[in-house]
């Protein structure tokens, strides 16, 4: 059963499954734009960064070059009044670092607008530079008022004032562009954090999103396989009822099957004692049948741990007053007299065995198996295997009494002559196989006709009657006393010589003499002939034993009646 996967329960688990990847796709996805935005941003920042570096920069060497166009300027006005060298080295230095600056700025002029601007600036250097350089060569040659002259045309001021105006207007251009650029820094910083933030919220929501549906899933799943355990708990626990009352009924088919062969009661009771005990093991109990006096019931058959008491009288159990079956042995139920002291404490179910109306026992049931949970279906099926067994023993006891029948002689009482045959048949072979002595009397009343002339057939019927009185009580409960036909009885005597047959014969013989029966007001009396014969003492096989019986019987008569003759040997009275 556990092997059976619920298919709820897989179905259910597939979809969670389905669930659960589709969420970690999407957990994977998100994640990874997160991972990759910054990327993006960061490479858009390096740009920015870098032309803000750029920027800068040449803001920063435009603004040297013009400090050094201004420092020139002021070193050749200086070495116009002065005419000393050393007021030129301001002037010398920018000589030497213009075109290097220039060069640099050259490389990082990208754009065409920019680069005209430079193309600008670079001419109106040169010729500033040109222009100053005249003015130092005519100091040099002309001395000062040559060259005042020179600068007081101007024309170095106009290129100085150019000058200025054109890299004032760059270094302001690039402050500006600056100032943009870090605007774009600041707010792609912003759009960082915001995504940062958006991805983060996002992951978190979907991460509780899946821990929500796996939770939820695996709560469904739980609850499925519980459910499914559930089912599969039930189905066992039906197989396993279903298994056992299968067995039960088997047993039960069993049981009924060995009562049909059983032969007696007592045979009867001790195969329902031994099924209940197979059947219902951890119970024990008793089985009571009533006796032919009812009233009394004797227990038949018992098994376990039973010790309940052999006779008891019907009002001592409850089911038999009822009528029906009781419940004992629980703290509040009435007890039953034929508990044993041992398991009065036990639970305990007492069955009426009941048959056609008739209650002919009971079958008492007691241990702790009877409070068990399927005890309501066992009690059930014990009700019903109670109803089998008292229809079996009740024909039980109808087969015997009709097998009784058949074999009894309905007048005397006595076997009839059948079950002599069937008897006699089996003894004969039973002493020839174990060598022991086996006897036969054969009685035949004297002028039997007589009596029945006199008395009528009624008188005739009374005194074979009381000749077969005679006889049960005069035998053992081994021999057979048997009507072999009219007046002509039989005793069969197993293990019985020939000298102890005679002197059996001889004591009927007497009771048969001394008979004296009241009659319709008169006196009935009667005598016997008996002939006896015994095996090995007669010395004839077994089988010539009652013809050996007979003709004794016969010399008997012959020899006047009322007398014993034992075969072989003459009359013994
Ligand atoms: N009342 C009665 N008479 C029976 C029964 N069976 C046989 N008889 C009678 O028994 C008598 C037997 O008579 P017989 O065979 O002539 O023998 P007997 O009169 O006993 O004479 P002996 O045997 O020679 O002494 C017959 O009259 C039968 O009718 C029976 O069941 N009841």
């Amino acid at each position: 059963m556990r092997g059976l996967a619920p298919a709820g329960a897989s179905s259910l688990s597939m979809k969670l499954e389905n669930k659960l990847k589709l969420s970690a796709a999407c957990v994977i996805a998100v994640m990874s734009l997160v991972a990759i935005g910054p990327y993006f941003l960061n490479a858009q920042v390096r740009g920015v960064m870098s032309e803000l570096k750029r920027a800068s920069a040449v803001e920063r060497q435009y603004a040297t070059m013009l400090t050094l166009l201004a420092d020139a300027e002021a070193a050749e006005r200086g070495y116009v009044i002065t005419g000393r060298a050393e007021f030129l080295q301001p002037y010398n230095a920018a000589v030497g670092l213009l075109p290097a600056l220039r060069t640099n700025l050259r490389e990082r002029h990208t754009g065409t607008a920019e680069r005209m601007v430079l193309d600008q600036i670079e001419t109106l250097t040169s010729k500033k530079l040109d222009y100053m350089a005249q003015v130092v060569k005519t100091r040099d040659e002309r001395g000062f008022e040559a060259a005042q002259q020179l600068v007081d045309s101007g024309r170095g001021k106009t290129y100085m004032d150019q000058l200025r105006s054109l890299i004032g207007e760059q270094v302001s251009d690039y402050a500006l562009h600056r100032a943009d650029l870090r605007e774009t820094l600041t707010s792609s910083a912003d759009r960082a954090a915001s995504l940062a933030s958006i991805a983060t919220l996002a992951d978190i929501a979907l991460i509780i999103a899946v821990l929500f549906a796996a939770n939820r899933g695996l709560r469904q799943r739980l609850a499925a396989e519980s459910r499914a355990n559930e089912a599969s708990e039930q189905l066992r626990t039906a197989a396993a009822v279903a298994e056992k009352r299968n067995l039960q009924l088997l047993g039960g088919g069993d049981m009924l099957q060995a009562l049909e062969l059983a032969g007696t009661t007592d045979e009867s009771a001790g195969i329902v004692a031994r099924f209940f005990h197979r059947l219902l093991p951890g119970l024990s109990g008793s089985i009571y049948l009533y006796r032919n006096s009812r009233d009394v019931l004797e227990r038949k058959a018992s098994w376990g741990t039973a010790d309940d008491a052999e006779f008891i009288e019907p009002l001592e159990c409850w089911a038999l007053r009822k009528g029906s079956a009781h419940d004992g042995g629980h703290a509040h139920a009435l007890q039953c007299g034929h508990a044993g002291a041992s398991d009065a404490a036990l639970p305990r179910l007492c069955v009426p065995l009941v048959t056609q109306g008739n209650v002919i026992g009971f079958i008492t049931l007691q241990g702790t198996a009877l409070a068990a949970p399927d005890s309501a279906d066992d009690r059930a099926w014990i009700l019903r295997l109670a109803e089998q067994a008292a229809l079996a023993l009740s024909n039980v006891e109808l087969r015997a009494s009709l097998r009784l029948q058949s074999v009894i002689d309905p007048l005397t009482q006595l076997y009839n002559r059948r079950y002599l045959d069937e008897t006699l048949k089996r003894e004969l072979n039973r002493a020839q196989r174990r060598g022991t002595p086996v006897a036969v009397l054969m009685i035949d009343l004297d002028h039997f006709k007589r009596v029945n002339d006199t008395f009528g057939h009624e008188g005739g019927d009374l005194l074979l009657r009381s000749v077969a009185n005679i006889l049960k009580q005069s035998v053992r409960a081994c021999d057979v006393a048997c009507r072999y036909g009219g007046e002509e009885l039989i005793v069969l005597m197993p293990d019985c010589g020939l000298d102890s047959a005679a002197e059996r014969a001889e004591a009927i013989r007497a009771a048969i003499a001394g008979l004296h029966l009241s009659y319709n007001a008169q006196v009935l009396t009667a005598t016997a002939s008996l002939g006896v014969a015994a095996y090995p003492a007669c010395g004839g096989g077994p089988e010539l034993l009652v013809q050996e019986a007979d003709a004794a019987l016969y010399a008997a008569k012959r020899d006047g009646r009322n007398r014993v003759v034992v075969a072989g040997t003459g009359a013994v009275d």
